[in-house]
This record gives C-alpha cells, structure tokens and sequence, in this order.
C-alpha cells in the first residue's frame, strides 16, 4: 500500500484520498468514475493536483490581501489521516487533519494565524460526503474563505449541463469587467470558457451535474451557499502545463464553497461546511 494515499472502499464504490492536499483523486460506483484526474497531473506533490476535489483554503483565487498563491495551501499541504477508516454497516469514513506546522514555512509565513482543519471523508454505496471543519486555534479572530474544488469526468463537455442555478446571481469572471448577472437558463452549458461564480445559492437547491457519460451527480451543499462553474476551454487548456491540450473536454468543475464573503471566526470557534454527491 502507498502511504501517500488511502483508499476506502463500501460495497460497490470507493473513494482515493492523497495527504497531499487531502485530495480526492478518485470517486467510484459499480466501476463508473465520477471525478476527472488529469492525465498530467503531479502527483509527487510538487504542485497541487490537477483533478479530483482540492480543497480551497484559506482563500478563494488570489485577493490584494493575502500573498498566498491563488486558492490558499491547503491543497499543497500534507495532511494527516487521524483515525484508521472506520466501516458501518452504511458507510466507511476518514478524517485528515492540518495544522499550521504541516504548511510549506514559506506559505505559513503568509497566513500567520493558528489553525486546524478538520477533513472527513464518508463513503455510502451512492454518496461520497466531505466535510470540512475550520478552528480558530489563536487568540484573536481571523477570516477565510473555503471551497471543495471538484472535478467531474466528463465524456464531450458539450452534452453536460449544470442544473439547479437558475434565477441565482453570479459574476462572470470570463467577461470583461467580470461583470454581475441573474442566471436565466435551467442548466448553464459549456460552450466556451466558463468561470463563474454562483453567489448564495440556497443550501436546499440541488445542484444537479448531468450528461457527463458518467451518471448524474447530484450536489447536496451544507453551509456552502456558491457555486464556481468553471471550464477552461481550448486556449487557457494550452496554457496550463499540467492539463491535456484536449482535456477540457473531459472535465467540468462545479465547486461548493463560501467565497463571497469573508467568514470571520473568534478564537475557538469552529465553522463546518461540505457536500454530499449522490448518483442520481
Ligand atoms: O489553476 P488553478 O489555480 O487550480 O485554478 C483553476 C480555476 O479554479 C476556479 O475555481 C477559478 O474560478 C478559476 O478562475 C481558476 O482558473
């Protein structure tokens, strides 16, 4: 077995975790996969994984305030597994943990504050649950934003379609000026680069990931109010070293976070959020 990775598996489905980032690289159900891993991705932790469900923190893309590198370290830490997996009879679960000590020094340095993250991956034969708990270990307060990065495998982007957005406002990071808009569609599609980020979208929508060849997905979120649909398309595909030229093709994300607004957290006090993906 690779220290590196642990895997859980629950009847027919499993779920690869690396420490590196605690990134999910792989979803499975009755051998389907559901999460897209590029081919290019590093997997040596030299570079945040290219695929699978990065975890976002302290902050979402890059902001004037922090120097931290665009989406914060979490995702290029090495966590720790806790606990052995545990199995019920309903479902196997693991928790990572990440406190500032296991952060690059040189990114430490950047986001001075004490911390502990809490990451827990729960498995059911149709749901894949993670779940991510943020302590404000300091004595003063701090603020962050989080998100759980998820890649879908998608077979011809064109025939997916992202529902559950419709009526919810968005900035569209892709047009000039990133400009706000209500969206109006009852599946927002890709035609073209997208990157845009649903704001407050209510928890109790569903969002529901269809047409990717590889079975719908449906995205419960808790505490998680926007949404980041993003596809590169063709030429930002060129533009990243560690992604097939063709690749955006086989890909879109669709990304549970809180990013619209700062959370700030008092010493001692936690904050959780996550999403449970269920094959519809
Ligand atoms: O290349 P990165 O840092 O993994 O980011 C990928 C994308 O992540 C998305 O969440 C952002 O909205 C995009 O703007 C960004 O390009």
């Amino acid at each position: 077995s690779n220290p590196a990775k642990v895997l859980l598996s629950h009847g027919n489905a499993s779920v690869e975790i690396y420490l590196f980032g605690a990134t999910v690289t792989s979803w499975k159900v009755g051998g389907v996969e559901k999460i897209f891993l590029s081919k290019k991705a590093h997997l040596d932790g030299s570079k945040a994984i290219r695929g699978g469900i990065p975890l976002v923190f302290p902050h979402f893309g890059t902001i004037p305030t922090s120097t931290l590198p665009q989406h914060g370290f979490a995702r290029v830490s090495t966590w720790s597994r806790l606990d052995p997996p545990s199995e019920t009879e309903t479902a196997t679960s693991v928790a990572f943990t990440l406190s500032p000590r296991a952060v690059p020094a040189a990114l430490a340095a950047k986001w001075p504050h004490a911390f502990r993250l809490t990451y827990t991956v729960t498995l059911t034969t149709d749901t894949l649950t993670t779940t991510l708990k943020v302590e404000n270990t300091a004595d003063v307060a701090w603020e962050f934003t989080s998100l759980l990065h998820t890649y879908f495998a998608t077979r011809g982007v064109a025939h997916v379609g992202v529902k559950g957005l419709e009526g919810a406002s968005f900035v569209d990071k892709v047009a000039e000026g990133a400009p706000r808009a209500v969206e109006s569609r009852t599946a927002v599609i890709v035609a073209g680069e997208v990157d845009r980020v649903y704001e407050g979208v209510d928890d109790k929508a569903e969002v529901t990931v269809t047409g990717t060849g590889h079975g719908d997905v449906v995205v419960h979120r808790t505490n998680l109010p926007d949404v980041v649909v993003w596809n590169p398309w063709t030429d930002k595909a060129k533009a990243m070293a560690d992604f097939g030229d063709d690749e955006f093709d086989n890909m879109i994300c669709v990304e549970a976070g809180s990013v619209a607004k700062f959370i700030s957290l008092q010493p001692g006090e936690t904050w959780t959020g996550g999403q449970t993906l269920k094959t519809a």
